[in-house]
C-alpha cells in the first residue's frame, strides 16, 4: 500500500472505475477468445529507466520542485536539460507505439502518459479516481501547506476546493478585488523602473511585497521575517521528508508562520484574500478549523509569488519580439484590467516555460490505459511541458506566437496545460495570469523594453528552460 492510499484508505476501497470489474485482470490468462490479445503493459526497460531517470527525475529533484535552486537551472539550462528529456520521452513514446510507460520513480513505479488520448482522459477523469496528492508530491507539499486543497482527499479536498474557488474568483477573468489590487500594484511598480535595468532580484523583492499585500494586507508588506521562514520551509520541503530533522524543524517553522497568517488575516482588509477566506461561510461552519480557509493562504503565496518569473521572462520575450510589443501599446495605454492581447503572452510565456512542468497524480481506483488495468495507488504522470512543446502537436511548438492564446477554444485545448485541465485545473488561473499582466503593463506603460539578458533569438527555437535568476532587461523612456 502506498503513503497516499495508506492515508486515504483506497486500497481497502472495492471500487473500480470500470464497472462490474472487482480485481486486476490477470494480464497473461487466457480470456476465453483468441483472436483478442490481452494489452500487456508497456514496461520501461533498464537501459530506458536509467536514461528516464538520468533525463528526466533527477534532473527535476535537483532542481527544487517547489524553490528552484537558482545555480541548478542556470547550470541546467545552459546543457540544455530540457532537451535530453525531450529526447529521452520521444524515444519511449516511439518504442512503445505511445503506450503508457511504467517507469519507476522516486517512490516506485509511475506510469508515463505519451499519448494525446490518454492524456486526455488523464484530465477527464473526476479527481476522487485521480487524486492530486500522489506521494512524491505529498512529501514534499505537506511541509508547506499540510491542510492545502492540493494535500487533501475526499469530502475535506472537495470543501476546500470550494473555498479556493470562491476566495480566487475560479471563474472570473477579472478577480471582485482587481480594483484594490490594481491600486497595491501602481504604488509597487514604481520601484521597477527608476534606472535604466530592470534586474530580477528587485522585480522579486516587488512582488514579494505586492503578494503580501494582496493575501495578507498592508500590514504584512515588509515582513521579511515571515519571508525567511516561507523560504526556509520551501527550501526544505525540496528535499521531500529525506531529512527527517529538518523536516521536523520545517513543521514547527510552519506552525509559528501559520500563526502569523491568522494574526494578519484578523485585521486584513476585507478585499485580501485571508480576510475573504476568513469571511467564506465555510470559515463560520462546525468544520471551520479542520477546514482550515486561512490555512489555504500557504499556497496563494506560494503561487503568486511565481509572478516574478513570469513577468520577467514575459518582458524578456517582448525584448526580442519588438512587433509583440508595439502590439500592447493601445492596450496598456488604455488602462484597462482585461488586457486580452498581454494575457495571452502571459499563458504564451507559461506555455513555454511553466511553472509546473510534471503533473503527477494516484490513482485511487483500478484504472484502465490503453486497454490495461493498473491497480489503486498506481502513480501517474503528464509530462506537461514535454507536451506542450512537442513539434508533432503544437504548430511552432517552440516559438513565441501569443496569437494562440486568442483563438475560441484554446483555453480547453489539452494540448497546451500550463493551468492543467478538468477538476484540478488551477483555481488561481485567473488571478495569476491578472496579476502578472498588471504588473507587466504597469512596466510597459511609459517604457519599452528594449533589450536583455540572457539574449534571445526570435529566429531559432527558444531553450527549454530559462533560469529567472539571472535575467536583466533594459528600459528606455518612450
Ligand atoms: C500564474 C501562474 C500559475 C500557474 C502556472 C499555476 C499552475 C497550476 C497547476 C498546473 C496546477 C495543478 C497542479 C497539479 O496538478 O499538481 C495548479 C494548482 C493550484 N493552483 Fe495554480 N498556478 C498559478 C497561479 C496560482 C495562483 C495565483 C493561485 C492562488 C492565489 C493558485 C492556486 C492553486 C491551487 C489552490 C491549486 C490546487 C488545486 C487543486 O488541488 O484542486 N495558482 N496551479
Amino acid at each position: 500500500m502506498t503513503e497516499a492510499t495508506a492515508r486515504s484508505g483506497a486500497a481497502d476501497e472495492s471500487t473500480t472505475e470500470a464497472a462490474g470489474t472487482t480485481g486486476i485482470p490477470d494480464r497473461t490468462a487466457d480470456t476465453g477468445s483468441a483472436s483478442l490479445p490481452v494489452p500487456r503493459p508497456a514496461r520501461a526497460g533498464r537501459a530506458e529507466t536509467v536514461r528516464f531517470a538520468a533525463t528526466h527525475t533527477l534532473p527535476a529533484f535537483v532542481r527544487g520542485a517547489f524553490h528552484l535552486r537558482p545555480r541548478v537551472v542556470a547550470a541546467q539550462a545552459a546543457l540544455g536539460q530540457q532537451g535530453w528529456s525531450a529526447a529521452t520521452l520521444r524515444a519511449m513514446r516511439a518504442r512503445h507505439g505511445g503506450a503508457p510507460v511504467e517507469v519507476r520513480g522516486l517512490s516506485g513505479p509511475m506510469l508515463v502518459l505519451l499519448d494525446q488520448a490518454d492524456v486526455r482522459r488523464f484530465y477527464e477523469l473526476p479527481v476522487r479516481t485521480l487524486a492530486m496528492d500522489a506521494p512524491d508530491k505529498y512529501k514534499a507539499l505537506s511541509l508547506l501547506e499540510p491542510t492545502g486543497v492540493i494535500c487533501s482527499h475526499g469530502d475535506t479536498r472537495e470543501e476546500r476546493r470550494r473555498v479556493n474557488d470562491e476566495v480566487l474568483a475560479a471563474d472570473r477573468p477579472v478577480h471582485p478585488s482587481c480594483e484594490e489590487f490594481r491600486a497595491v500594484i501602481a504604488q509597487e511598480a514604481p520601484a521597477l523602473i527608476q534606472g535604466s535595468e530592470l534586474d530580477f532580484p528587485l522585480l522579486r523583492r516587488t512582488v514579494a511585497r505586492i503578494v503580501r499585500r494582496m493575501v495578507l494586507g498592508d500590514a504584512a508588506a515588509g515582513d521579511e521575517e515571515l519571508a525567511r521562514w516561507l523560504l526556509a520551509i520551501r527550501e526544505e520541503s525540496n528535499w521531500m521528508r529525506m531529512r527527517r530533522r529538518r523536516a521536523a524543524a520545517a513543521e514547527a517553522l510552519y506552525r509559528k508562520a501559520a500563526a502569523r497568517v491568522e494574526e494578519y488575516a484578523a485585521r486584513a482588509e476585507p478585499h485580501t484574500l485571508t480576510a475573504l477566506a476568513r469571511n467564506h461561510p465555510a470559515a463560520q461552519g462546525p468544520d471551520a478549523a479542520a477546514l482550515d480557509a486561512v490555512g489555504q493562504a500557504h499556497h496563494w503565496l506560494l503561487a503568486l509569488d511565481a509572478v516574478g518569473p513570469i513577468v520577467a521572462r514575459t518582458l524578456l520575450l517582448l525584448a526580442a519580439h519588438p512587433a509583440e510589443q508595439e502590439a500592447l501599446r493601445a492596450e496598456v495605454d488604455g488602462g484597462g484590467a482585461e488586457l486580452p492581447r498581454l494575457r495571452a503572452c502571459v499563458e504564451e510565456t507559461l506555455r513555454l516555460f511553466p511553472v509546473v512542468p510534471d503533473l503527477l497524480r494516484v490513482t485511487r481506483a483500478e484504472t484502465e490505459w490503453s486497454g490495461v488495468h493498473y491497480p489503486a495507488g498506481t502513480a501517474v504522470l503528464v509530462p506537461a511541458l514535454f507536451h506542450q512543446r512537442d513539434p508533432e502537436h503544437v504548430p511552432a511548438a517552440h516559438q513565441f506566437v501569443p496569437a494562440r492564446w486568442l483563438r475560441p477554444g484554446a483555453a480547453q485545448d489539452i494540448r497546451m496545460a500550463p493551468f492543467s485541465h478538468g477538476g484540478g485545473r488551477c483555481p488561481g488561473e485567473h488571478l495569476g495570469v491578472l496579476t502578472a499582466s498588471l504588473l507587466t503593463a504597469a512596466v510597459l506603460r511609459g517604457h519599452r523594453v528594449t533589450g536583455g539578458r540572457p539574449a534571445v533569438d526570435p529566429c531559432r527555437p527558444l531553450p527549454g528552460l530559462l533560469a529567472s535568476a539571472g535575467i536583466r532587461l533594459t528600459l528606455a523612456p518612450r
